[in-house]
């Protein structure tokens, strides 16, 4: 069996270079830039006022000045400024040249046209050309894009961006055992959760999942989905993927012309996960324990489906000091369901007893995967470890 790492490696070697499209910049949130927005004008694009109250000049303190006039946002003030004189301005007014300072109106006392200053800040409260950005600075973030980045991107007058397509995500859950949320189970029948699980993982990391029906536990069903999946940028099936007399996955994917990157490595929960390529769709096999079927998705397809939009795949691992004693692994790199306590300078981490790869539960009431590598020696409450955030 091959290590996590190897097989994450060979995971994102499916990613094939992305895609583009040009979308509105107000429909970009979450998505993959492919080439850097342009700042097509210099912001502020004047010397603006950041604070209601008067520009003039500091050597004129505290005065008493005469006011000549008036700015406001939109509303420039076009005349002459003499020493001795201000203005009355308003947050986001262009400053006139010669006045060098904003005092804020709390600072101010007016008689008529002539005001007398008392208490200005130091600040000059002055936001200067070009203070945010120049025009002809590009913006592309190594990230999916954010809330923030689009209204950044607005401003520097961009408004449409080119992104990466989407990933097309084919999920596909299989087993007679299974019927659909809101169905009457029949005897020895329970609810497919994990494709609804596995579709929301993979719109998180910014595909455009599409959940096919139900497989049923034969080759030609198993065919037929596969059939259905055309168009696919990655297939991702969940169950049949171990050694039992219904696990057909590898069978069928493999008549079907399936390269084969890997098939098992040595993970807990996750063993039997497999992966390739049918023509030009990636393939992911999930193992059909729910646990299983979930940690397998954040640590190999959301990376994947990042690298197939451009973006860095990231490990997100970080570190946590242990809250309890552990016994030695074993053979297969562990991921253990576990909360996260607020720490000194790191936080700690509690693993849940039990880890029975079918708990949902208790990965409901997780916030972190402790990892733990294979043969990992017995830790001691204290020791510092590394997790994944959920
Ligand atoms: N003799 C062995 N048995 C098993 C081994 C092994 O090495 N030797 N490995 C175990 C491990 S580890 C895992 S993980 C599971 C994975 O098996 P499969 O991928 O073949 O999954 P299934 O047998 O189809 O299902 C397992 C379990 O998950 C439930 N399931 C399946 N699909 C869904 C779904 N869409 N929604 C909710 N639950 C689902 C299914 O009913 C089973 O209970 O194999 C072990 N066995
Ligand atoms: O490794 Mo299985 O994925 O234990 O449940």
């Amino acid at each position: 069996m091959i290590s996590v790492d190897e097989a994450r490696s060979l995971v994102l070697a499916l990613a094939q270079p992305p895609e583009s499209e040009e979308i509105a910049v107000a429909e970009a949130l979450g998505r993959a830039m492919v080439a850097p927005a342009v700042a097509r004008l210099t912001q502020p694009p004047f010397d603006a006022s950041a604070m209601d109250g008067y520009a003039l000049r500091s050597s004129d303190l505290p005065g008493p000045v005469e006011v000549i006039g008036t700015a406001a946002a939109g509303e420039p003030f076009a005349g002459e400024t003499p020493p001795g004189s201000a203005i009355r301005i308003f947050t986001g007014a262009e400053v006139p040249s010669g006045y060098d300072r904003v005092v804020m109106q709390e600072h101010v006392t007016r008689e008529g046209d002539r005001i007398t200053v008392e208490g200005a800040s130091a600040n000059l409260n002055i936001r200067l050309r070009g203070n945010d950005f120049t025009e002809g600075t590009a913006f592309r973030p190594d990230r999916a894009l954010r809330a923030s980045d689009l209204g950044l991107i607005a401003a520097m007058n961009v408004a449409r961006v080119s992104v990466a397509r989407r990933p097309r995500v084919a999920v596909l859950a299989g087993g007679d055992e299974l019927v659909r949320p809101g169905q009457q189970p029949g005897a020895g029948q329970i609810v497919s959760s994990n494709d609804i699980a596995i579709a929301a993982l993979a719109r998180e990391a910014g595909a455009e999942p599409f959940i096919l029906p139900l497989a049923r536990d034969t080759e030609d069903s198993l065919r037929a989905r596969f059939a259905e999946a055309e168009g696919a940028d990655l297939i991702v099936t969940i169950g049949g993927a171990s050694v039992g007399d219904h696990d057909l996955i590898a069978r069928v994917a493999e008549g079907l012309g399936m390269e084969r990157s890997f098939y098992k490595l040595a993970m807990r929960p996750g063993k039997p996960l497999m992966a390739g390529r049918i023509g030009d769709t990636a393939m992911l096999g999930l193992p059909g324990n729910p646990v299983s079927a979930i940690v397998c998705a954040k640590l190999f397809m959301q990376p994947l489906i990042r690298a197939m939009q451009g973006l860095p795949a990231g490990d997100g691992v970080a570190q946590a000091v242990l809250d309890r004693d552990l016994p030695p692994e074993g053979d297969r790199q562990h991921y253990l369901r576990a909360r996260l306590i607020p720490g000194e300078s790191l936080p700690r981490i509690a693993p849940f007893e039990d880890q029975d790869s079918a708990r949902l539960w208790v990965l409901a009431e997780a916030d972190a995967l402790l990892v733990r590598p294979a043969h990992d020696p017995a830790r001691k409450a204290g020791e510092q470890v590394s997790f994944i955030a959920l």
